[in-house]
């Protein structure tokens, strides 16, 4: 059974003149166990929305929502017993020391008193802020409060988080400390479903990525999956001369079906994998009058989304 399925949902909102706008068309995704899913997309193409969906928040227009095989709308509270949610928004007390609103979250979710201490000393360790335990959450940055909401997010021991956005307007450092932490999760078995517009994030962590677009899947896939499916790697082969290039490519890239452009004495070559970059490698003698440097360039996941889209990522 998946953690998560979504089965041609759709979230839409009526408009002016009867007509309605579509959050959500007909967006089928499964979750497994263990997996670390992102769905990678730009503001407003509906991250949040699948959010609240799988959190119960909010029923879809149409199709089905199942979480650990319930209605997270109408179980709300067996669902939200086995999941834990990390908003955008923090929702810290900043008045309260980083303990005090751990202790209060202890408090609200029922989590037996006896444990209280050592479940949230454990917590704190785990995203590094058990130095920081006794501060006021108001002097905290941005980073250490993302990772405060993670630790309160993660006491009732969930088997499923959501993670929205999980370092919007984090700084480097604080990003690496809670991509270590989300791995670590996953490797305790633990269901990791982020939401993020980050393709570096995406590319880091996801197990699998849904790339969605207005409302819409765009493509699927895991990391590599979805890079090999487009033909942006690059294989640049340097020239003495531009002269010199000319000389030699053509007849060397005739048996390729490749296409190749010329800046200066380099000529960019757009190939699917790395074995045909090596076999074009081998048509060119090296050292005077042929190759003298070469590079290779794989694609990122924003060449993905371009090429899925037809849009940057960050319009
Ligand atoms: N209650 C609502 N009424 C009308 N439109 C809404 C409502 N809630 C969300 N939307 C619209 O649905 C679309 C998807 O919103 P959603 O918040 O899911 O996007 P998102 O991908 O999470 O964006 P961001 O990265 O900015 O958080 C947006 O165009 C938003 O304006």
């Amino acid at each position: 059974m998946s953690v998560v399925k979504l089965e041609k949902v759709e979230v839409s909102y009526p408009q002016k003149k009867g007509e309605r706008f579509y959050a959500l068309k007909k967006l089928s995704i499964e979750v497994e166990k263990g997996e670390i899913f992102c769905l990678l997309g730009p503001n407003g193409s509906g991250k949040t929305t699948c959010i609240n969906l799988i959190n119960g928040l909010s029923a879809p227009t149409n199709g089905e929502v199942h979480v650990f095989g319930l209605s997270p709308h109408k179980d709300v509270r067996k669902v939200r017993s086995k999941l834990a949610v990390v908003p955008q928004e923090t929702a810290l007390y900043n008045d309260l020391t980083a303990k005090e609103n751990l202790l209060f979250h202890a408090q609200y979710y029922g989590i037996d008193k006896s444990q209280w201490s050592a479940q949230i000393s454990r917590m704190l360790e785990l995203v590094g802020l058990s130095e920081r335990q006794h501060d006021r959450v108001g002097t905290f940055s941005g980073g250490m409060q993302r990772r405060l909401a993670l630790a309160r997010a993660l006491l009732t021991l969930p088997d499923l988080i959501l993670l929205d956005e999980p370092t919007l307007g984090v700084d480097v450092q604080s990003r690496n400390s809670i991509w270590n932490r989300i791995k670590e999760l996953a490797s305790e078995g633990r269901t990791v479903f982020i939401t993020t517009n980050y393709m570096e994030e995406a590319d880091q962590l996801a197990d699998r990525i849904v790339i969605i677009d207005k409302g819409e899947i765009s493509a699927i896939g895991t990391p590599q999956e979805l890079k090999s499916t487009i033909m942006a790697h690059t294989l640049e082969l340097y020239f003495e001369t531009k002269e010199k290039a000319l000389e030699v490519l053509g007849d060397s890239l005739a048996q390729f079906n490749v296409q190749n452009t010329m800046v200066d004495n380099k000529a960019v070559i757009k190939v699917q994998d790395k074995a045909v970059a090596l076999q074009i490698l081998q048509t060119f003698p090296s050292g005077s009058g042929g190759v003298i440097n070469f590079e290779w360039k794989e694609p990122t996941l924003n060449d993905v989304f371009l090429h899925y889209t037809g849009r940057q990522l960050r319009n």
